[in-house]
């Protein structure tokens, strides 16, 4: 089958080929009911029931494709998205990015990192030095403007590009401090460095270029994404109370908009149901109990439309 001569017509969706967002970014694909089969090695994958095809690629690439109106929309970090205006003018109207959604997941910070054993602690004691990143349009702007600050503009800091394995560099005498990521701060940790500051904090994020091919089915896209994300984040917390404690219910479990309330059978009683974030749950019930509510039930939300 030739697959280019199936995606015009089609709205493409660009999707990290590999690494720490591929996961989570096909989980919302298939909590969004966007199906397609992906052939071995094929970086191609037409959808089955929407007429989107997507395409894989690295994430550090997305932001390019998308930001050139190549691709319609894409799921790349925000990190990415901001090295990517970083060292790309824009020449025309059309191009760049536009976020349309926070993800919530690929939470890491960009940060600059030094030898612990070592008196390089603030990040000026860089300048003029070596510095080794992925991330060289945010690294460059960083020193530049620490550089500015230092009141030194002739001295220039010597930052270097390497595609992984960052860490690696101050070890092996290329670099005295490098620019990279840290989520669990395990990496930094192991390689022997510590964050001395941070450049950018970033998430997955869902992007779009400045003119799609079919606006609408970018909105379907995204508000199906939104569902799936608040029925990831959100239970569905039911229990009855007394009338004369609905006040104080209420404030515990005030819901996304307001608790429903129904009546029950039973004189004086009520029912309540209301969404709450997964992250507070215990809590809530522990206080929903101390105020008397009973039977607490907490239910997981397959998905969801929510205003
Ligand atoms: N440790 C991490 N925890 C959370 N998110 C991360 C982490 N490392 C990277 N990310 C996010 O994922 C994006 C892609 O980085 P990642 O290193 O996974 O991709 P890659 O370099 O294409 O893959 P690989 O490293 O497997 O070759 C980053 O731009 C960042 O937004
Ligand atoms: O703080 P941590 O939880 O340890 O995560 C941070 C590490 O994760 C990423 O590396 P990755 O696994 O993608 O390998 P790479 O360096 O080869 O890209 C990133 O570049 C850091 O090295
Ligand atoms: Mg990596």
């Amino acid at each position: 089958m030739d697959l280019v001569n199936h995606l015009t017509d089609r709205l493409l969706f660009a999707v990290p080929k590999k690494g720490r967002l591929q996961q989570a970014a096909l989980d919302l694909l298939n909590g969004s009911d966007i199906q397609f089969r992906r052939e071995t090695r094929l970086d191609i994958a037409l959808v089955r029931n929407l007429p989107i095809a997507l395409i894989f690629l690295p994430a550090a690439d997305i932001p390019t494709f998308v930001g050139e109106g190549r691709v319609d929309i894409g799921i790349t970090g925000r990190d990415q998205v901001e090295e990517h205006a970083a060292t790309t003018p824009i020449s025309s109207e059309e191009q760049g990015v536009e976020e349309i959604l926070d993800l919530g997941f690929g939470k890491c910070k960009l940060q600059v990192q030094t030898p612990e054993k070592g008196s390089l602690n603030d990040p000026k004691d860089l300048i003029g030095r070596n510095v080794v990143t992925s991330f060289v349009g945010l690294t460059e702007a960083y020193f530049k403007e620490l550089e500015g600050v230092s009141g030194d503009k002739k001295i220039k800091t010597n930052i270097k590009y390497v595609g992984g394995s960052v860490e690696a560099a101050c070890a092996l005498g290329v670099a005295d401090g490098i620019v990279d990521l840290v989520e669990s701060g395990e990496t930094m940790k192991a390689a022997g460095l510590r964050a001395i500051s941070t450049v950018v904090e970033s998430t997955a994020i869902l992007i779009k270029s400045k003119r799609p091919s079919n606006p609408q089915l970018v909105d379907l896209i995204a508000s199906r994404i939104k569902g799936v994300i608040t029925a990831q984040k959100y239970v569905l917390c039911q229990y009855n109370i007394h009338r004369s404690k609905l006040d104080v219910a209420t404030k515990i479990t005030p819901g996304k908009r307001a608790p429903t309330i129904t009546t029950l059978e039973e004189e004086g009683w009520v029912a309540l149901s209301s969404m709450v974030e997964k992250k507070q749950i215990a809590t809530v019930m522990d206080n929903l109990e101390a105020v008397g509510a009973s039977d607490i039930l907490v239910l997981n939300i397959g998905n969801s439309r929510t205003g």
